[in-house]
């Protein structure tokens, strides 16, 4: 089983060390191989996603990613930004379908942003549409404006833009998903103001035909950022475009607790994956060894269910977690009275010993 690690900037190199670390314990016939990516890449090879890179990734059984980005970035050249590496890799190796469950254990309820009754047992998975939309859309550019309520001014714009095989694809993805769940499938869109999400439900809608046993709802993604702070637990299967499942997914994390506990899994056609945490490379606190290493550690376990086919190996990881936490360890993002706060180091080496004296599972990614 070969295995492309790409930890890239910031947090990134911190929280994947740790997961490598959790991997190694596992005792299985990994091959690992790590890569410069993002910032750390641009900076050894000038460019975020170097050839060699790219080839290592696309031979691997799966990918381990870290993050990239940083703001001393910003003003460079759109195409040699550190973000280019991630959304390129999506694009290069087909990662259509992003898988991002949304799991508030029974330990973090207090750590949740709302109150702990209203995500008590919550466990939802956002899938979110990662190679097209107005993230990909072409074209794009600065121009001179011709019409419009400035004339003649500079502007800027982006194409927003979905296929019926893309939206096909993923509503497949989500439905079959939701099978395998609570049967429920919310379609999130912004149909009233956009044709390219009229297109989008229309399609979900058709698709939908050949699941007569899943619910489908469609909702409004101004309405379902509203309703996934009052009443979380409503939905199960939430699936949505690549701009608005990356916004909502971001707030889905704060139920859980911190967006260091969200894990997520890239998938192409052929199960190839890429995992990383749905976080970035947190340039406010890289260096200071208090990053979450979770949401990275089960993406690492997700890595083994979805592309490498080791699910009791996963479940031992999702195990040794719900361990740490009963333990009452806390990184910074989690912590709170009366539990442990620990570094990044020290979680991750818990998150080895748990592993290793082997604990009973209690709760698991489902879908
Ligand atoms: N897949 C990727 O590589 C992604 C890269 N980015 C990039 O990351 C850089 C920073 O972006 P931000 O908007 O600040 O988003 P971010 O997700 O890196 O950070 C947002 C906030 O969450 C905190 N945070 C994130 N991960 C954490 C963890 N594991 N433990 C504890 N706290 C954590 C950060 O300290 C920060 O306060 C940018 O360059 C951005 O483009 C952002 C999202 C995804
Ligand atoms: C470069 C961004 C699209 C990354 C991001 O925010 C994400 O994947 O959640
Ligand atoms: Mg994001």
């Amino acid at each position: 089983m070969k295995i492309a690690i790409l930890p890239g900037d910031g947090i990134g190199t911190e929280i994947v060390a740790e997961a490598v670390k959790v991997l190694k314990v596992l005792d299985l016939p990994f091959e690992m191989e790590t890569a410069p990516v993002g910032g750390a890449a641009y900076e050894a090879a000038g460019h975020p996603l170097p050839e060699s890179t790219l080839a290592l990734a696309k031979a691997a059984d799966a990918v381990l990613f870290g993050a990239v980005g940083d703001w001393k970035y910003d003003t460079l050249e759109r195409r040699l930004r550190p973000e280019q590496a991630i959304l390129g890799l999506r694009r290069e190796l087909g990662l259509f379908a992003n898988f991002r469950p949304a799991i508030c254990y029974p330990e973090l309820t207090h750590a949740s942003s709302l109150k702990p009754e209203l995500v008590a047992g919550l466990d939802i998975l956002i899938i979110r549409e990662l190679t097209g939309d107005i993230y990909f859309g072409q074209p794009r550019g600065r121009r001179t404006a011709v019409d419009g309520h400035f004339p003649g001014a500079e502007e800027a714009f982006d194409t927003m833009r979905y296929s019926r095989p893309e939206i096909e694809r993923i509503a497949h993805v989500a439905f079959q998903a939701a099978r395998k769940r609570n049967r429920k499938v919310t379609s999130v869109d912004k149909a009233n103001v956009l044709e390219t999400f009229q297109f989008w439900k229309d399609v979900v809608s058709e698709v939908h035909a050949q699941y007569p046993d899943v619910e489908l709802e469609h909702m409004y993604v101004d309405n379902a950022a509203m309703q996934l702070v009052k009443a979380p637990k409503k939905f199960d299967v939430v699936v949505t475009g690549n701009m608005f499942g990356d916004i909502l997914s971001d707030e889905a994390a704060m139920l859980t607790g911190s967006i260091g506990m969200l894990p997520s899994a890239s998938l192409n056609a052929a199960n190839q994956g890429l995992y990383e945490p749905s976080h970035g490379s947190a340039p406010d606190i890289a260096g200071q060894g208090i990053a979450n290493p979770l949401a990275t550690i089960l993406s690492a376990a997700m890595m083994l269910k979805f592309s490498l086919n080791q699910p009791e190996a996963a479940a031992r990881i999702e195990a040794a977690v719900q361990s740490v936490l009963s333990q009452g360890l806390r990184t910074a993002d989690i912590h709170s009275e009366g539990t442990r706060k620990v570094s990044t180091r020290e979680m991750g080496d818990a998150v080895v010993a748990a592993v290793t004296a082997g604990t009973t599972m209690t709760k698991t990614i489902k879908g």
